[in-house]
C-alpha cells in the first residue's frame, strides 16, 4: 500500500483524486494539507506541509505556485518523491525544481492525462514535417473561469515538444496587441480563453498555404488528470532521485 499526502487536498483536484483513492486498494491518502479547512476528510489536515508530522511514501501536489517552494524543500528534507502536477512555476522555481531532482525523485507534468502525453509525442513528429514546408503553429487552449496561470502549463508543454524537435529555433508568441508586424515564421503563437467550467481544451494548429491541420484534444472531467496522477504516485513511490515524467509511467504499464 502506498501512503500519499496530498498538497492542495481540498482544492478540485484534491477532492477528486481522495475520492479515487478511497476505492483504490494500493494507495491511500494518509495526510493532506491545506489553506482551507472547510471540508471533513477521512484523513488529517494540516495548514502547511513544514507542519505535516505523517509519514509518507509519496507526495501529490495540485495545489498553487506559492506553496510549491516549501514543498520542494520539504520533500528534499524528508526523502519523500513529489508527483508535481501545479502549474504557472516560475523559471526560478522550475530551476530549483531541478536542483531538488538531484536529490530525490520528482515527476512533473502539467498534464496527466494519456491523450495529451500522446499527443506530446504526435506533435514531434508533425513538426518536424510541417514546420520546414513553411505551415505556421498555433495553439488555443481554453480552460474554467477560475484558472490562476495563463497560458496552460499544457499549452506550454504542447509547445516545448515542438520546439525541442525544431532544435529549440521558435519563440512564443502570447500577445500581439503591441505592434503592428507581420507574423514571423520562427514564432509558435499561444492563446488563452476562460470561460464558465470548461475543463480543458487544446488545439493545435499547423496553417499552410490553402490547408491547416488541427490536432485537438479535450478533457470531459478531472477525473481524467486525477487518475494519471494516481498512477504516477504508485509509480514514483521507492524510486530514486531523477527527473520523471508521464511517458515513464505509461511507458512501466
Ligand atoms: N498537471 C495536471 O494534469 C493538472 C494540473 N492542474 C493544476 O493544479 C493546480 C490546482 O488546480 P485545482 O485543483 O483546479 O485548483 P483549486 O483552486 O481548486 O485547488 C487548489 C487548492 O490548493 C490550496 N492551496 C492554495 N495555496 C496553498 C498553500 N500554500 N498550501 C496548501 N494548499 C494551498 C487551495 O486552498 C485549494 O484548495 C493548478 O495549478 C492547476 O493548473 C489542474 C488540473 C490538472
Ligand atoms: O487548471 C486546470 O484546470 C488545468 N491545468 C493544467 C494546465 O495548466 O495545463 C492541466 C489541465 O488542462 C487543467
Amino acid at each position: 500500500m502506498v501512503r500519499a499526502i496530498m498538497n492542495g487536498c481540498n482544492g478540485k483536484m484534491g477532492q477528486t483524486i481522495t475520492g479515487i483513492c478511497k476505492d483504490d486498494k494500493e494507495i491511500e491518502i494518509v495526510a493532506g494539507i491545506d489553506l482551507y479547512d472547510g471540508i471533513k476528510n477521512d484523513y488529517p489536515v494540516f495548514k502547511s506541509i513544514d507542519a505535516c508530522d505523517v509519514e509518507a511514501d509519496v507526495i501529490i501536489d495540485f495545489s498553487n505556485a506559492k506553496a510549491v517552494d516549501a514543498l520542494i524543500e520539504y520533500s528534499v528534507a524528508k526523502n519523500v518523491p513529489v508527483v508535481l502536477c501545479t502549474t504557472g512555476l516560475s523559471e526560478e522555481q522550475l530551476s530549483e525544481v531541478d536542483k531538488a531532482a538531484r536529490k530525490v525523485a520528482i515527476l512533473r507534468s502539467a498534464n496527466m492525462s494519456l491523450g495529451i502525453n500522446t499527443l506530446m509525442e504526435l506533435l514531434k513528429k508533425a513538426a518536424l514535417v510541417f514546420a520546414p514546408a513553411g505551415f505556421d503553429m498555433e495553439i488555443v487552449e481554453k480552460h474554467h473561469n477560475q484558472k490562476l496561470d495563463a497560458p496552460s502549463g499544457t499549452a506550454l508543454a504542447l509547445a516545448d515538444s515542438m520546439n525541442e524537435a525544431l532544435d529549440q529555433a521558435y519563440s512564443y508568441k502570447y500577445d500581439r496587441t503591441k505592434e503592428r508586424a507581420k507574423r514571423d515564421p520562427h514564432e509558435i503563437g499561444i492563446s488563452a480563453v476562460r470561460g464558465g467550467n470548461i475543463v480543458g481544451e487544446h488545439e493545435v494548429l499547423f496553417c499552410g498555404q490553402d490547408e491547416v491541420i488541427e490536432f485537438k484534444h479535450t478533457a470531459y472531467s478531472k477525473a481524467v488528470f486525477a487518475k494519471g496522477a494516481v498512477e504516477a504516485a504508485k509509480f514514483l513511490a521507492g524510486k530514486p532521485a531523477g527527473h520523471y515524467d508521464m511517458a515513464d509511467v505509461i511507458a512501466a504499464k
